[in-house]
């Protein structure tokens, strides 16, 4: 059972500015160092290093499985990390929990909202547990209904809302207590494509709003493409991290596949004739090269087989984690994973 209390029972230190470090640098919203995760037989973090600066929109790109939700487990103290060193705004999360935990904003994936309560019911449950101090609650409760779009259903019970509704209202409940850092766990999950779009915009609004750092997971490329940096995880480790315009332009070249008439002949010829380097599969034959569109032309009149289809694909995020890991990113969710309401209730 996921445990309430006060975090802390204070009055929390609202976001903003971080405090500098000794040699005048500003504290990281986040700091990973050499982090370790290990479950009875699995190895789920093994060695993760990153650094994400205040204010900054981070995403965490990968499968189901690869060790998004226990990484975001250990950074809002619900797991203890098996090696390494996690500070959250130049906190320790292991030897100062509720320093960190004042500091943070959560969102899980499935709904901790009550929903027999009203949305503002909702919202001022969340700044009792927090403390918050009563003199600026109604009008910090105001602001996060208006930044939910939620204000003219303040009243309604939440079981009324469509999952869109909830998912704003709990971003907004995240936000409530000004934390440094607001951690979504596959904040679009079960939603509808109009709705996801929805989300987007809405944190899109918070991050103009609010001055708090967003650092969300996801399995969803697109989703990944909207963040100011990201990182990609791969059984457990974090294979390359940049912005996506970095990490797309060190895969670098665009994809040109053809169908031929004789695809293994068309290799042979792109190979000797033009110094690509072919890979045959079973939808045609595939090469990289930079500036796909202009190679076309030049493709189709110099190789003896007859072409029959041809497509340029600029490089993608998942062409970047193909280029990374040698695989494709499922888009599927797999039931196989623990998600972060079981961690809460559960920390090992
Ligand atoms: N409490 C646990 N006990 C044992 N193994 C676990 C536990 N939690 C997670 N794992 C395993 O650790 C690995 C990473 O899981 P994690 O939930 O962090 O992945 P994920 O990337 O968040 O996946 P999803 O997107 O499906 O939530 C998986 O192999 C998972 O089965």
């Amino acid at each position: 059972m996921f445990r309430i209390r006060r975090f802390g029972g204070r009055t929390p230190a609202p976001a903003g500015p971080l405090p500098e470090t000794p040699d005048g640098h500003a504290v990281p919203a986040i700091r990973a160092v050499g982090v370790r995760k290990n479950y009875p037989g699995v190895e789920a973090v093994r060695g993760l290093d990153l650094t994400v600066a205040q204010g900054e929109m981070f995403g965490f790109l990968g499968p189901n499985g690869c060790g998004k939700t226990t990484t975001i487990a250990m950074m809002c103290t619900l797991a203890r990390p098996t090696a390494g060193r996690i500070e959250i705004a130049g906190h320790d999360t292991c030897t100062a929990p509720g320093r960190v935990r004042r500091r943070l904003g959560l969102v899980f994936q499935e709904t901790t909202l009550d929903l027999e309560l009203t949305a503002e019911e909702n919202l001022r449950f969340h700044a009792d547990l927090y403390a918050l101090p009563r003199a600026t609650l109604a009008g910090r409760i105001e602001e996060m209904l208006s930044l939910a779009g939620l204000t003219d259903r303040r009243d309604r019970p939440v079981r009324t809302f469509s999952g869109g509704m909830r998912r704003r209202l709990e971003i907004a409940r995240g936000l409530l207590h000004r934390p440094s850092v607001l951690f979504l766990d596959e904040p679009t999950l079960g939603l509808d494509p109009q709705a996801r779009a929805d989300i987007w915009e809405h944190l899109r609004e918070v991050r103009r709003r609010e001055d708090t750092t967003l650092f969300l997971t996801t399995h969803y490329l697109d989703e990944a493409e909207q963040c100011d940096r990201i990182a990609i995880i791969d059984h457990g480790r974090i294979v390359t991290q940049g912005s996506p315009e970095e990490l797309k332009s060190v895969v670098g070249a665009d994809l040109v596949e053809l169908r031929t008439g004789d695809d293994a002949a068309a290799a042979r010829d792109l190979r000797d004739r033009f110094g690509l380097d072919p890979a045959v599969g079973a939808g045609g034959v595939a090469v990289r090269a930079p500036d796909g569109a202009r190679l076309v032309p030049r493709l189709c009149a110099g190789l003896d087989v007859p072409v029959y289809a041809v497509t340029v694909t600029r490089p993608t995020l998942d062409d970047v984690f193909l280029h990374h890991t040698g695989h494709r990113i499922r888009e599927e969710p797999t039931p196989a994973s623990a998600t972060l309401t079981e961690l809460a209730g559960d920390r090992s």
